[in-house]
This record gives C-alpha cells, sequence and structure tokens, in this order.
C-alpha cells in the first residue's frame, strides 16, 4: 500500500504491507521477549489503569517508523495521550495507536495482547490492523475492501438472538480490539462497553464494518469515536436489543478539554 503526503492510499492491498510483515515480527518479538522478563508496571489514571515500559516502547517503534514515511501526519497514541500530548481528532491523516491492548493480560502473561493501529483522514477510519501478538493473528481491514485474518476472509456470524454470545467487561478477552476482532471472527455475535479510548477501537470497528457487522452507540444511532462507548454486533437486530439492555452513561470524552 502507498499512503500519500495528503492520506490518499493508492495501490492497496493489504494494510500491512504498510510496515512489511517483518514490522509486526519486529513488534511481536518486543512483546515476546518482554514476557520473559520481569514487567515494571508502573499506573497511570488510576491503579487499575496499568502500563509497562513494553507499552511505551511499541509506541515509540510505531511512531518513528511511521514519522520516517510520513512527516506530516498526525498521531494519537495512548501513551503519548498519557505523557500530555492531546487527543484530539481532525480531519488530516492521523495514526490511532494502541500499542499494547490488554496491559492487565501481558502483565499477566495472559496471553491475548494486541497492537492496534487505525488510520483516519477526515476522522472516518481508512485502514486498521490489530496484530494478536501471542496468537500470531493479524486482523485486517481498508475501508470498502473487506477484513481478513491472516489474508483469510472475515465474516460476522448470522446468529439470532436465541442463540447469541455478546462480550462485554464480564466474558471478553480482556482487550477491546481483539474483542471487536471476535465479533469480526463470526466466534461471538455482539461486543459492548463504555470507558474504551478511540485508540481501543479505531481499527477494531473497521475491521468489523469490513466484515459485515454494525457499530452503533449504547444509546443507539451513530458511533462516535471519541465518546467512548461502543455496540459492535453481528447485526442491527442484536445491536438494538442490546441498546434496550445497557444502562448507558456518559464518561468524560476522549477530546474533553483537560481539567484546571
Ligand atoms: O489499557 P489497554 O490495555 O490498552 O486497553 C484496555 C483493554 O482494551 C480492556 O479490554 C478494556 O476493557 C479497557 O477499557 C481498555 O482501556
Ligand atoms: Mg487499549
Ligand atoms: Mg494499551
Amino acid at each position: 500500500m502507498v499512503v500519500d503526503e495528503g492520506g490518499t492510499c493508492r495501490g492497496w492491498r493489504n494494510p500491512e504491507e504498510h510496515h512489511g510483515t517483518g514490522f509486526m515480527n519486529q513488534l511481536q518479538s518486543v512483546v515476546r521477549e518482554a514476557l520473559l522478563d520481569d514487567r515494571a508496571v508502573m499506573t497511570k489514571s488510576s491503579s487499575v489503569d496499568l502500563v509497562t515500559q513494553t507499552d511505551q516502547k511499541v509506541e515509540q517503534l510505531i511512531i518513528q517508523s511511521v514519522k520516517e514515511k510520513f512527516p506530516t501526519h498526525r498521531f494519537i497514541g495512548e501513551e503519548s495521550v498519557a505523557a500530555g500530548e492531546s487527543c484530539v481528532l481532525t480531519d488530516c491523516p492521523t495514526w490511532i495507536i494502541d500499542p499494547i491492548d490488554g496491559t492487565t493480560n501481558f502483565v499477566h502473561a495472559f496471553p491475548f495482547v494486541a497492537v492496534s493501529i487505525g488510520f483516519s483522514v477526515n476522522k472516518q477510519v481508512e485502514f486498521g490492523v490489530v496484530y494478536s501478538c501471542l496468537e500470531d493473528k493479524m486482523f485486517t481491514a481498508r475501508r470498502g475492501k473487506g477484513a481478513f485474518c491472516n489474508g483469510q476472509p472475515l465474516e460476522v456470524s448470522e446468529c439470532f438472538l436465541s442463540s447469541c454470545m455478546f462480550l462485554c467487561r464480564l466474558r471478553g478477552a480482556g482487550t477491546a480490539a481483539i474483542n471487536m476482532c471476535l465479533v469480526a471472527s463470526g466466534c461471538v455475535e455482539a461486543y459492548y462497553e463504555i470507558g474504551i479510548h478511540v485508540w481501543d477501537v479505531a481499527a477494531g470497528s473497521l475491521i468489523v464494518c469490513e466484515a459485515g457487522g454494525v457499530l452503533m452507540d449504547v444509546e443507539g444511532g451513530k458511533v462516535d469515536l471519541m465518546s467512548r462507548r461502543i455496540i459492535a454486533a453481528n447485526s442491527r437486530t442484536i445491536a438494538e436489543r442490546l441498546v434496550r439492555e445497557i444502562a448507558p452513561f456518559r464518561p468524560p470524552r476522549d477530546d474533553a478539554p483537560p481539567p484546571n
């Protein structure tokens, strides 16, 4: 794939071609090697909001690699935002990065850990890559071109209400990005969460849509990626049913001005 300075993607085949599988293998090695060492854990906004040096290292590797090719592109990266960078999604070409989605899993060596990269132009996600490092599964999607896992096309399930399974905090892989890929793969019918961030779901949102699924806000209507609320489902019927079951609340938005 070629992404030009204006963010237009040309000659696209698979989004992972941007960095090549070599780059993703490098990230996989960083994550796997860190799993063999002691992982020093730090906290961010609360005692359950964890970060490790590996989260920071992977984010820096991705940003440096993209900047070499696209110096004018913008970034919204989980760890950069934690370090004080702004979190505003504009119309400019923007890479939305979660370097390790599933940090709590990673700290416990629970084997669902993903690198999630979404690329947005005009506030619309153009392609998304979710790499499940320990499963060695590369989920990819390009808008209008379908969704894939290791090159195999993905399709959401056709299950109806009576036999559906959905993921939320109580039953889930512990990573929003992989939860969304499970919907896209047809393993579960729906996933919802309130409190996620744009970097958790940017790539996964496109992967779900391109696999034939639907996105909805937890009160119905269009998803706003900065609103920190999402339903991803195999069908509108199941998404609407979840809207009736969920008690919604509004966490502070990702693009809310910082408190004084
Ligand atoms: O912090 P992180 O591990 O990148 O991301 C978290 C994971 O996706 C988790 O499954 C979800 O429940 C949280 O809302 C996210 O913040
Ligand atoms: Mg995350
Ligand atoms: Mg993370």
